[in-house]
């Protein structure tokens, strides 16, 4: 039984090794509900690695994954996504041939089909909160880039997520819809979403973020308010002389 003072999500320990490389390593950070933190590093830090543990996608070597005081390690991805943990990915992973209405439904469809209604109502008022109500009939593949990456988010929240985690929302995205992203996601949090969000553009991640965890070579080595970390010596050596993509 989850315990009642258990904080909304943690992980404790989290350890994932392909062979001998260590992706991550002892990493443990907490999450409070409607929170919204950054998780960032240099390339190759343990992050993606991360995201893929914690929606079930990966197995961790070693380590806890606590959901609402259950601990969720072991368990199969689709059991992540009922628990409400929902992600994003870098690149989208939408449906070209099929229009962005019928790309929203897919997930709901599989859930159950029974709930077609349901799901083309709540994919329609998805489609209005991303503003991309207007293109609901427009194949996904005719989309732009910046509006691809919407309707990626898009697909995250239909299935109203309590866990939102966001794989560089911002990568490759035109400098001119950077703000609007920036505001779908800040909004989302003022409506009581709990995100995590990876980036590499910490400027965009600062104005949507107040707390970042920071990773390098697998470990966390900071966190705490965005500001003060992203001064503490040991982060910039982390980052100086690193590729940021
Ligand atoms: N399937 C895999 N097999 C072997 N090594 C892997 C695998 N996946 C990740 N790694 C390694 O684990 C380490 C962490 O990679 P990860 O992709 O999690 O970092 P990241 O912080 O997301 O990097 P980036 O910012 O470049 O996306 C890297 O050294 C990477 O090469």
């Amino acid at each position: 039984m989850p315990a009642d003072n258990a904080p909304f999500f943690s992980v404790e320990g989290l350890a994932k090794h392909f062979g001998g490389i260590r992706a991550v390593e002892e990493l443990s950070f907490t999450l409070s509900r409607g929170e919204i933190v950054g998780l960032i590093g240099p390339n190759g830090s343990g992050k993606t690695t991360t995201i893929n543990m914690v929606t079930g996608a990966l197995k961790p070597t070693a380590g806890a994954i606590v959901v609402e005081g259950t601990d969720m390690a072991r368990s199969a991805a689709h059991l992540y996504a009922r628990r409400g943990v929902a992600r994003t990915f870098q690149v989208p992973r939408l449906f070209r041939r099929m229009t962005v209405l019928e790309n929203l439904m897919v997930p709901a469809l599989s859930e159950a089909a029974a709930r077609h209604a349901t799901s083309e109502a709540r994919a329609r008022e998805v489609l209005a909160f991303l503003r991309l109500d207007h293109l609901a009939d427009d194949y996904a593949r005719s989309l732009s880039g910046g509006q691809q990456k919407l309707l990626e988010l898009g697909r995250a929240l239909m299935l109203k997520p309590r866990l939102l985690l966001l794989d560089e929302p911002f990568a490759g995205v035109h400098p001119r819809l950077l703000d609007q992203i920036a505001e779908h996601i800040r909004s989302l949090n003022r409506d009581g979403y709990t995100i995590v969000l990876v980036d590499h553009n910490l400027e965009a991640v600062q104005s949507v973020v107040t707390r970042v965890v920071v990773m390098a070579r697998g470990r966390k080595i900071a966190d705490g308010p965005a500001a003060d970390v992203l001064r503490d010596p040991e982060v910039v050596r982390a980052y100086t002389g690193t590729r940021v993509h």
